[in-house]
């Protein structure tokens, strides 16, 4: 089911389809809805063809001003008097309550927290024209909760109970003790509503309607003990993308300024029980924070971030603070005396004194070191961590390039024809499919074609012969964070810039896919202004992935070479500029070093992050469109060029004319644990 938003913005996003996720995601089937169904919604709207420019703050000011619409500055959103709100009720709101709705100043989506009416800026400004019959009713593209998934959230509610309800004093222990749950008290768990599923052994947690307009959906929680520690599986219900409970709200008075943000609904529990502080669980955790919570933050004038223990969750609470606005928001730093808020209670740690040393997350234009330090520290001590995401088919990218790092730039090239969006296609996906929040734009082949090849690299095998396994397929693919832009063509780089930033701030994009870069060079003639453009284009993704903090692949044609020859980093069509900027040069290689049908090889040629270059091959499977290789034929992989089997450090990497470096040996690499077994859904 392809929906379109109606942003403005040429996104298409993928999402997910339910009624299969009870049995697939470990629930007894006698809860599951029976077989997976599909269910199929008119496109709320006409596909957009041509862009609309992004509406920015002054524009929405100058607008509500030119229509005598008050209004009031806020962190995030713009609040004014709610067109939605009938004129009887209004009159018996008074103060900062009349002013209920709330205009997101980077997007212009608009929130009545009076009606639940929600929508697009083009829609209030055609209510406020009065042109916006569907918003006065609050159902306005708000995604109402469909019947089939409120009989399926209440069914599950009431064969739910308390914990401390259970009839088996033996069951409640061992169930507290697999959510680390037994310092929490009975109250705590009253408080916030928690009940436990007995036949699926999962904790609920309820999605309360702001206004206790009901019951809106739930999360349940599953706990497994892996190794030393406990691995959680949630399932949520609606579907992820519709899930924005922000766990805890009902007990947010209308007079809380301060509030402390956790990614899981156990630590909220953990926190608020022992510093006694109002707190909200992200009902997404560190993935993302949906710009639709943002009005339910306003209120607030201080708000810590208290998201984990590792890395990923203190970029993500960096990350979260630009959004909230930065200057009220404070960070609590992972740390071996500051773990996540429920590990900290079991241990017996003060909370209030770790939430004491949150460091303010707004800097001034210059640090000094001593504002570095802590964070310097941070990457020292987690160097793993802070070497990225590693993907999971390509152990021998992990080899090289450590992993994969947010606001990194990386040019990727290869002969015409060679597989380059085949293989940039499988990296990406590998990537997408560990959490990775991914944008594409393919501006060469269609969505259709590429999701096509996609999918079948996920499946990790051919589709059309086996038609009956689409569907489960599909359901899978659609639950990654995955996004396509719908460009098809030429377009202008502003545009495109534009639509990216738009996809960082409302779905948290952290990897952005363009293929290709020729797509935004416009018609010029000459060669000096198609290098000038190019140049320009370079350095506009380069600047779009330090400020947005986001990774950037970016796949540019070679320039024409001998047919016979390596191509090299000085390939790059253009001048030196784009290996210059580029934190990461792969080169897709298709001749000399590597011969027979389908063999290519993969040479890391720049890598900024610890200088380790070299090559790897690559070999085509023609059914499953993938480059990995299974592990078990990693004996065959072959040492290509070095004869010591050492790294080679770069020496001129990312210069212009630069080798091919020294290439090593990956023949008897330890699989990765974490690497799904390609034969299953790594989901
Ligand atoms: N190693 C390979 N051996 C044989 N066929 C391949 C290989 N890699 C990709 N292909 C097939 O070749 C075709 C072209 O691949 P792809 O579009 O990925 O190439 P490209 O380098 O991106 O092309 P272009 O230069 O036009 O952008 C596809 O049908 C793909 O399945």
């Amino acid at each position: 089911m392809w929906v379109l938003l109606r942003s403005g913005y040429p996104l298409r996003i993928l999402l997910p389809l339910r009624g299969a996720w009870m049995g697939r995601r470990g629930l007894p089937r006698s809860l599951a809805p029976g077989p997976p169904r599909r269910r199929y919604r008119k496109e709320a709207l006409p596909a957009l063809e041509a862009p609309v420019l992004p509406v920015t703050t002054t524009e929405i000011r100058q607008y509500l001003r030119a229509r005598g619409i008050p209004f009031q500055d806020g962190h995030s959103c713009l609040r004014a008097p709610s067109p939605f709100v009938g004129a009887s009720k209004l009159k018996h709101q008074t103060g900062a309550a009349s002013f209920s709705l709330f205009i997101d100043k980077t997007t212009g989506r608009f929130l009545c927290m009076t009606t639940l009416a929600e929508g697009s800026w083009e829609d209030f400004q055609a209510s406020v024209e009065g042109q916006g019959g569907g918003a006065r009713e609050g159902v306005l593209l708000s995604e109402a909760p469909e019947a089939e998934d409120s009989e399926e959230v209440r069914r599950i509610w009431d064969r739910a109970i308390p914990l401390w309800e259970l009839p088996e004093s033996e069951e409640a222990q061992l169930a507290r003790m697999m959510f680390g749950l037994t310092k929490v008290t009975d109250d705590t768990l009253k408080r916030f509503s928690v009940r436990y599923l007995r036949p699926a052994r999962r904790l609920v947690f309820p999605w309360f309607s702001p206004g206790g307009l009901g019951l809106r959906g739930l999360k349940l929680l599953g706990a497994e003990t892996q190794g030393d520690g406990v691995q959680y599986m949630e399932t949520t219900i609606p579907r992820p993308g519709a899930y924005h409970n922000l766990f805890g709200l009902p007990l947010i008075s209308r007079r809380d300024v301060e509030v402390v943000l956790t990614s899981r609904e156990l630590d909220s529990l953990a926190l608020n029980q022992s510093t006694g502080l109002p707190t909200l669980a992200l009902p997404r955790g560190t993935a993302c924070l949906p710009p639709a919570l943002l009005p339910y933050l306003e209120q607030f004038r201080r708000v810590v971030l208290w998201l984990g223990n590792d890395l990923r969750s203190w970029e993500a609470a960096k990350l979260f603070a630009r959004k909230l606005n930065p200057k009220r928001c404070s960070l609590v730093r992972p740390g071996d005396k500051q773990p996540s808020p429920l590990e900290a209670l079991n241990q017996g740690l003060n909370l209030s004194r770790i939430l004491r040393t949150a460091l303010p997350a707004w800097h001034k234009s210059i640090v000094s070191f001593r504002q570095l330090r802590e964070e310097v520290l941070g990457e020292l001590s987690n160097v793993e961590q802070a070497a990225g995401v590693r993907w999971s088919r390509f152990p021998d990218l992990n080899r090289l390039l450590k992993g994969h790092r947010k606001g990194e730039l990386t040019v990727f090239t290869g002969p015409t024809g060679s597989g380059k969006t085949t293989f940039i296609s499988e990296y990406a996906l590998d990537l997408c499919t560990q959490g990775v929040n991914t944008l594409w734009g393919s501006f060469e082949i269609s969505n259709v074609r590429l999701a096509r090849v996609m999918l079948t690299q996920f499946a990790v095998g051919r589709l059309e012969e086996q038609l009956d396994k689409y569907d489960e397929w599909a359901d899978r693919f659609e639950d990654l964070p995955l996004y396509f832009m719908t460009f098809h063509g030429q377009q202008s780089i502003r545009t495109v810039i534009d639509t990216m930033q738009h996809a960082v701030y409302v779905y948290d994009i952290c990897h952005v896919v363009i293929d290709n870069l020729q797509f935004m060079m416009g018609h010029e003639q000459l060669s000096t202004d198609r290098i000038a453009a190019q140049d320009y284009i370079v350095g506009a993704f380069r600047k779009f992935a330090t400020d947005s903090s986001c990774h950037v692949t970016l796949v540019i044609h070679p320039r024409k070479e001998d047919d016979d020859k390596e191509l090299q980093t000085a390939s790059i069509f253009g001048s030196a500029k784009a290996s210059q900027e580029a934190d990461n040069v792969l080169i897709l290689q298709d001749r000399k070093l590597v011969t027979g049908p389908g063999k290519r090889y993969l040479q890391v040629s720049k890598n900024r992050f610890d200088g380790d270059v070299g090559v790897f091959p690559l070999e085509f499977n023609k059914s499953s469109l993938t480059f990995s290789i299974p592990p078990k034929s990693k004996a065959r992989l072959k040492k290509i060029k070095d004869d010591n089997g050492l790294v080679a450090k770069k020496p001129s990497s990312g210069k212009k004319g630069a080798m091919p470096q020294i290439s090593e040996t990956c023949s008897n690499q330890a699989r990765n644990p974490n690497q799904p077994d390609l034969s299953k859904p790594s989901r």
